[in-house]
């Protein structure tokens, strides 16, 4: 698993790391692996030209002392100073290697190989200033590659959010432990590939880190194997209450999910039973009330639901509920806190912004406090879906867990009503809200990115593709 940690977090775990340490070492040890790294991305060190960017900060002494350690080895190296001061240790031995200081910033940044961005780190505050902006497209437009030390500078550690501009890394090599903004868009996709340099800071982080990203190992450990003595029954049975006279291949593709999601048998309820059993036979179907539609260890609710009636009475179950897409519209908060068993929300942002009454861009631009609050507000697990997909227990002090798996080509007419019916399966199958929908995250993406193979896919290529990706994880 990997996991993500708060600014305060990282700079308590550098103090009593330091205490015991000779003054300078972890630098030494950022700047020595971030040296490593950009030799890496170099591949011939020897006569290359470097030019960092150096903040007034202890990110600008770690460029600096990187960029002597890159001079040592042959590398032509500039430093190009945006601060009042630089770092004076890291100056000295940068100077000492044989770098200087530009006199014509973007005369060396035009004829970069490549530029180190430590303008700022995890003291950054407020996005890049003014002065920095023309510094930072000429080192992205001069072809060279930027690699961000720690963070792309502009961008926040604590929330992924980015005001106004920031760096576009290529690569960035952060120290001790991933930050939250390197995780979660919009800041993630400016740091380009992340390397972590390991500075020693592990056993001193606390317990439990902010956020986790599964991986293979964590979801197959969470998926449910039936048992030799399972019958359908026993292994769970997920409602599914979706579709509409208007939508009836939103019920479709939910089964489809809910189908590949463990669960004994799905029963639909609603009108779209007809399409549901053209496209997959083996579904239990009963055209409701879902009051009577049998018993069932979880509901899904919402997909191209429409005004079809029947969210009372799968809200009022005493029986884990998924809501979905128009189960989302106009969801009484208070009845949903009042619930006896688990609720597991799946909103999109555009749904989210509804429900936080915001809107659509301040949720993407803060992803990550927005699925806190849903949670929080709702006394609910909530699924945040987009670009980065995250997961949020009702209860604050457990991490949010952010979905590594995932393409653009997801982005799709009816995948969310797969992943829903993947998700209410898992439920079923008894999973937590936070595994299940955690779960149902990874696994489609990881069937997204297996059907599409760079090409556009449709919702039912991803829902084929699942049982290929539960292989996966599970091998
Ligand atoms: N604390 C430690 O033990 C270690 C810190 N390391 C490095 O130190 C960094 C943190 O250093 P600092 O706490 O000095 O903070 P930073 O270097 O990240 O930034 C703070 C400095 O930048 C200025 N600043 C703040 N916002 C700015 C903005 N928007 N534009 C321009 N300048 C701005 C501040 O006035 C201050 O001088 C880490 O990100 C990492 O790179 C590493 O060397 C590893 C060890
Ligand atoms: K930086």
């Amino acid at each position: 698993m990997r996991t993500a940690y708060r600014v305060e977090s990282v700079r308590a775990a550098e103090a009593a790391l330091m205490a015991g340490l000779p003054e300078g070492t972890l630098m030494r040890r950022a700047a020595a692996g971030l040296a490593g790294a950009c030799a890496g991305l170099l591949g011939r060190v020897y006569g290359s030209r470097v030019v960092l960017l150096v903040g007034s900060g202890a990110n600008g002494g770690d460029a600096l002392y990187a960029g002597a350690g890159l001079a040592r080895r042959g590398a032509g190296v500039t430093a190009v100073l945006l601060g009042a001061r630089a770092h004076e240790g890291g100056l000295a031995a940068l100077l000492a290697a044989g770098g200087r200081v530009a006199d014509d910033p973007f005369a060396v940044l035009a004829r970069a190989d490549l530029v180190l961005d430590g303008i700022t780190g995890i003291g950054g505050r407020g996005g890049l200033r003014p002065e920095a902006v023309p510094l930072v497209r000429a080192a992205r437009g001069s072809g060279a590659v930027v690699v961000a030390v720690d963070l792309p500078s502009g961008v926040d550690a604590d929330t992924g959010a980015v005001d106004g501009e920031a760096v576009r890394a290529d690569a960035t090599v952060t120290f001790g432990a991933y930050k939250p903004g390197l995780l979660v868009d919009p800041a993630r996709e400016y740091a380009g590939a992340v390397r972590l340099v390991d500075i020693g800071l592990a056993d001193l982080l606390p317990s439990p880190p902010e956020l986790e990203a599964l991986h293979h190992a964590d979801v197959a450990g969470l998926l449910p194997v039936p048992a030799a003595e399972s019958d359908k029954y026993r292994r769970g049975v997920v409602g599914v209450v979706a579709g509409s006279a208007r939508y009836p291949g939103a019920a479709v593709l939910a089964v489809a999910g809910a189908l590949r999601g463990g669960a004994g048998a799905v029963r639909y309820v609603g009108p779209a039973g007809a399409a549901v059993l053209a496209r997959y036979p083996e579904t239990l179907v009963h055209a409701g009330p879902p009051a009577d539609a049998g018993r069932v260890q979880a509901w899904v609710l919402g997909p191209g639901l429409g005004d079809t009636p029947g969210a009372d009475d799968v809200l009022g179950s005493d029986v884990p509920v998924l809501v979905d897409a128009d189960g989302l519209r106009a969801l009484d908060m208070a009845a949903v806190r009042a619930r006896p068993a688990p609720t597991l929300l799946t909103p999109h942002a555009g749904e989210a912004a509804a429900l936080l009454g915001t809107d659509r861009a301040d949720v993407e631009a803060r992803r990550l406090e927005a699925v806190r609050e849903l949670a929080a507000r709702y006394g609910a697990t909530v699924l945040l879906k987009g670009s980065t997909t995250l997961v949020a227990d009702p209860d604050p002090g457990v991490p949010v867990r952010v979905n590594p798996t995932g393409t653009p080509w997801l982005a799709t007419a009816g995948s969310g009503d797969v992943l829903s019916g993947l998700a209410g399966s898992l439920l079923a199958t008894g999973l937590a809200p936070r595994d299940a929908a955690s779960a149902a995250a990874y696994l489609h993406g990881l069937a997204a990115r297996r059907a599409a193979a760079g090409a556009p896919v449709a919702a039912h290529d991803v829902a084929d593709a699942l049982p290929g990706a539960w292989r996966d994880v599970a091998a």
